[in-house]
């Protein structure tokens, strides 16, 4: 079933936590929302299941409008954080749970409890206590618990969060399938950027209350829309330009910045917004970097390499550009020798906008307005 969330408003205590938080998720979706901590995933999955009420806001599962539904007639299947198993019922029972609270008969009880155990993996555990199993055994179960009901939508909170790297890797991949295999529209959220691009068909982030972008993990991650996002999943190379020139194909910016004096060059064929907009961030793609030591006439900045790592077939570069750090990613393979004074050069078409205000910027950039604000 899809989930249509419209205008979702929750305060507390005066604190505006969802602020008019619009989303729609398709039917068999897995859709992840990624967020900071604090930023209230765990609260908009708790209106959804009913253990919290919105301020304001509607919830809508299929067709119906769920707000007047009790928690219990919600078609939802909840995995929190802890798991939070009965710890005085064997495995078997944790995951029947739900089946007997329905009034369902012991002999669909069994059948149910039994494929969903095994779905997961767990049939051999089936008459342990949750204190003899491990953390992923744990997370098995209640998944399990949560997929036996046969609920119309899954909701995870960060189910994976307090399991160790190899573990939560395996587990991711298995979830994965589980959810395929099932085909329950899935609801799962998290402050793990790793876990959202592997697990998701769409992501969804979170930021002061509303989602800043919803789209395809690597639209997120290459392409991020906002600052906010941008900095978030870690994107390189955010830069606050204001436009000093427009020529007919060309744009010349300078860099806002209080030490660097360089200029930029963009095509504006290809990004025709730049050429409404004065003031706006972009980003500029670590791959589209070239290092060099001839100077060249245009985009091309003067500076000292600082860091190289080794990222796979490529080196991460990081240059100081008086005081400007930028990030260029460069092929192994008959790569230059990355060290001392160095030439950073772009093309004109190596960077993407960023819409919306500045948040996440140091000091001398709050008041900068970029695409999105100018617009309005
Ligand atoms: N029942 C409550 N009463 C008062 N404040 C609350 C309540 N529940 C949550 N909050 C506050 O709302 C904010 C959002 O909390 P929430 O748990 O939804 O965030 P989150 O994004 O899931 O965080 P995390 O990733 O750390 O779990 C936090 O500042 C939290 O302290």
């Amino acid at each position: 079933m899809s989930i249509q969330l419209n205008n979702i408003t929750k305060n507390f205590g005066g604190r505006t936590v969802l602020n008019d938080l619009g989303l729609k998720i398709k039917n068999g979706e897995f859709h992840v929302i990624l967020g900071p901590s604090g930023e209230g995933k765990s609260s908009l999955l708790a209106i959804i299941a009913g253990l919290l009420k919105p301020d304001r806001g509607e919830i809508w599962i299929g067709d119906r409008q769920i707000n007047s539904f009790p928690p219990r007639k919600r078609p939802v299947g909840f995995v929190f954080q802890d798991f939070a198993l009965f710890p005085h019922l064997t495995v078997f029972d944790n995951v029947a749970y739900g089946l007997r609270a329905a009034g369902l008969k012991s002999s669909c009880i069994k059948e149910r409890v039994n494929r969903h155990l095994h779905l997961v993996g767990m049939s051999d555990h089936r008459s342990k206590y949750p204190v003899t199993l491990s953390g992923g055994e744990k997370q098995r179960v209640a998944l399990a618990r949560a997929l036996a009901i046969e609920p119309e939508v899954l909701l995870l909170d960060e189910p994976l969060s307090h399991l160790d790297v190899s573990l939560k890797e395996q587990l991711t991949d298995e979830l994965k399938c589980i959810q395929r295999e099932s085909g329950v529209t899935t609801l799962y959220v998290t402050h793990d950027k790793m876990e959202a691009m592997t697990l998701a068909n769409r992501v969804s982030v979170l930021h002061r209350g509303r989602i800043e972008q919803v789209e395809e993990p690597d639209k997120v991650f290459y392409q991020p829309k906002t600052p906010f996002v941008a900095s978030f999943v870690g994107s390189k190379n955010i830069l606050n330009v204001r436009l000093v020139d427009l020529k007919e194909s060309t744009a010349t910016f300078d860099i806002v910045h209080p030490e660097l004096r360089e200029r930029l060059q963009i095509d504006v064929k290809r990004y025709p917004v730049f050429t409404r907009k004065k003031e706006l961030s972009l980003c500029l793609h670590p791959e589209k970097i070239k290092l060099c030591r001839e100077v060249r006439p245009a985009n091309c900045f003067a500076g000292q390499v600082v860091k190289v790592d080794s990222r796979g077939a490529f080196f991460e570069v990081t240059v100081d550009v008086s005081g400007l750090l930028l990030t260029a990613s460069i092929p192994k393979a008959g790569s230059m020798e990355l060290t001392g004074d160095i030439q950073v050069c772009f093309s004109p078409d190596a960077f993407h906008p960023l819409c919306g205000r500045c948040h996440s910027l140091p000091e001398y950039l709050r008041d900068f307005e970029c695409i999105k604000h100018v617009e309005a």
